[in-house]
């Protein structure tokens, strides 16, 4: 199987996914736009890591399909396949994920010894191009509890990107980070779209990162995608939740959330 070096969209078709038991969303329909930054907005628990991984192939959806292009990643049923894709996608998660025992450069290093053949020499050699590109040139033999939140978040985009992925799906970018570090980061996933032209997706609950860098927006909403589009189109939208949404008003987004904006405002 060929697998293209070009961005391409992300379409989601009639989509429905959850766990055993629990349909989280039902016949989703939107398109991630290649080479674009889409972020994906919605209530605490409605489905945005759940779709992250759907996208990733770590889960199967109850019904529907996933294009990245035009392979439907969906019917893919071959191991090697689904991984020579997942080479093909790189991860942010919301804890940076990076394993403790390492150091930065070993744990920016994994993906490349894992999927690719490449000599001890030229891996070392791409690491630290990476952590350069992420600001972190200087860091390569740190521990990631020797960093901070913020740096432990650049060094997993430059995990993230060290395979030249042609998609990057980020999971919560912004959480446990100061305004100013927020919008640090938010700069750099423009760099690397602008740069890589990679498909980014990003999942976040943070409205200055989604007016900082969305072209594109899906808001998820009680098991459906209520609105997708730009961000002149979501500002001027008149529905009550979206309008609601954007002004930080906990009184009708969804329980869970208005629950964890209670418990915040008593710390
Ligand atoms: N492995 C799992 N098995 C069963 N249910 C799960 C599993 N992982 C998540 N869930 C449930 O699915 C729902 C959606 O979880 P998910 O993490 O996708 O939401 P989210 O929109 O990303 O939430 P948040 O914004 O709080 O991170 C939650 O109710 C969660 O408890």
């Amino acid at each position: 199987m060929k697998v293209s070096r070009l961005a391409q969209d992300i379409t989601l078709k009639e989509l429905s996914l959850g766990y055993p038991g629990k349909v989280l969303m039902a016949n989703l329909n939107a398109v991630l736009p290649a080479g674009k930054i889409s972020v994906i907005l919605g209530g605490s628990g409605c489905g945005k890591s759940t779709l992250l991984r759907h996208i990733l192939g770590l889960n199967v959806p109850v019904s529907g399909e996933i294009f990245l292009g035009e392979t439907n990643l969906t019917k893919l049923k071959d191991e090697d396949e689904l991984r020579l894709i997942r080479t093909r996608m790189g991860v942010l998660f919301q804890d940076g994920a990076m394993l403790g025992s390492l150091t930065l450069g070993e744990n920016v290093a994994l993906p490349l010894q894992e999927h690719t053949e490449l000599p001890d020499v030229i891996i070392e050699e791409v690491v630290n191009m990476k952590l350069r590109m992420v600001g972190l040139g200087e860091f390569t033999h740190y521990f990631p509890n020797q960093l901070s939140g913020g740096m432990r978040k650049r060094a997993g985009l430059a995990r993230a990107m060290v395979m030249d992925p042609t998609t990057l799906l980020c999971d919560e970018p912004s959480s446990g980070l100061d305004p100013i570090t927020a919008a640090d980061l938010d700069q750099l996933i423009l760099k690397l779209k602008e740069t890589f032209n990679v498909t980014t997706v990003v999942v976040t609950h943070d409205l200055d990162s989604l007016f900082n860098i969305a072209d594109h927006v899906v808001v998820l909403h009680q098991g459906r995608c209520l609105y997708q589009g730009d961000l002149d189109g979501l500002r001027d939208s008149d529905d009550e939740y979206l309008i609601d949404f954007l002004e930080r008003r906990p009184t009708i987004i969804d329980n869970s959330m208005a629950r964890s904006v209670k418990f915040r405002s008593r710390l």
